[in-house]
């Protein structure tokens, strides 16, 4: 998936590939297991971006909408009054819908990430945080990921900083829309930190005649992503951190 020209820097983020295996009659994307070097791991997944679906995605629920039963049901266990009247009474949402609907409720929309879940050595893993949106509960989530080890967040924001270079100068990243795609981030308490993009499935190349810039506010056909402007919030807050 990444160009030639993306050389090792990019590679440097990413899980090593290792194509696809077969078992049990099923197709596996084989990779690197990115926690091989932590003996007790502290993990984080943020989605980065401003927007979670893809356009495509818009335009075919426009054309064939199918409304899901199971994110009216997620909807409702959130927010019993999020449905519309028909909504309601369909007892369903369009996925387009939902995935707005999640991204306004959470920080995607206001900050350009959120965070999915984290889970700690010897604990239970946490994912509540649906509702995790405004600036100070993101950084009572992350604090308490961290637990206010300096050196990890020293370590977060080297490595942050290195993948944002590295994106900035990147063909391969101009020319893909990257939606849905997470950071996962790795650390021990020793100090030991790791950031790797992950979960490609709708990272798409743009046409030929298109390029995005990742910071640029999205409007319907300019695809831009909102990645990089998520990654410019996910730094100037861990340095707050770091200083408060
Ligand atoms: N290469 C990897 N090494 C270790 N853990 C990984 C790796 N890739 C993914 N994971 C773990 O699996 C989780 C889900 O990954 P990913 O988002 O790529 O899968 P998915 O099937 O798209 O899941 P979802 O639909 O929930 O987003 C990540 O949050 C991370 O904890
Ligand atoms: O986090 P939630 O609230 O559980 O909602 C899911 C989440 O937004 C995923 O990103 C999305 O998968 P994709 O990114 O692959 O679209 C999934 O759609 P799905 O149910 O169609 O898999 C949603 O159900």
């Amino acid at each position: 998936m990444l160009s030639e020209t993306d050389g090792g820097c990019f590679e440097t983020f990413v899980p090593v590939y290792y194509g696809v295996v077969q078992k049990d009659n099923q197709e596996y994307n084989m990779m690197e297991n990115l926690l091989n070097n932590f003996s007790s791991p502290y993990i984080m997944d943020c989605k980065i971006g401003s927007r979670t679906y893809l356009e495509n995605e818009l335009q075919l629920a426009r054309e064939r909408p199918q409304p899901r039963q199971d994110m009216f049901e997620k909807m409702i266990a959130v927010d019993p009054d999020a449905p519309t009247a028909e909504e309601q009474a369909q007892k369903a949402v369009l996925k387009s819908r939902y995935m707005q609907w999640r991204e306004t409720l959470s920080s995607t929309t206001t900050l350009g990430f959120r965070i999915e879940g984290f889970k700690k050595p010897n604990e239970e893993c946490q994912t509540n945080f649906k509702k995790t949106k405004s600036r100070e509960q993101v950084i009572e989530a992350l604090s308490g990921f961290v637990e206010s080890k300096t050196q990890v967040v020293q370590g977060y924001l080297r490595q942050l900083k290195q993948l944002r270079q590295v994106l900035e100068t990147s063909d391969f990243f101009k020319t893909h829309e990257v939606v849905g795609s997470s950071l996962l981030f790795v650390h021990e308490s020793s100090g030991k930190t790791g950031v790797w993009m992950i979960d490609f499935a709708k990272t798409m190349a743009l046409p030929a005649y298109f390029s995005v810039d990742h910071r640029s506010p999205w409007v319907e056909g300019n695809r831009e992503d909102g990645y990089l402007w998520g990654l410019d919030n996910l730094v100037e807050i861990l340095t707050n951190m770091l200083h408060n």
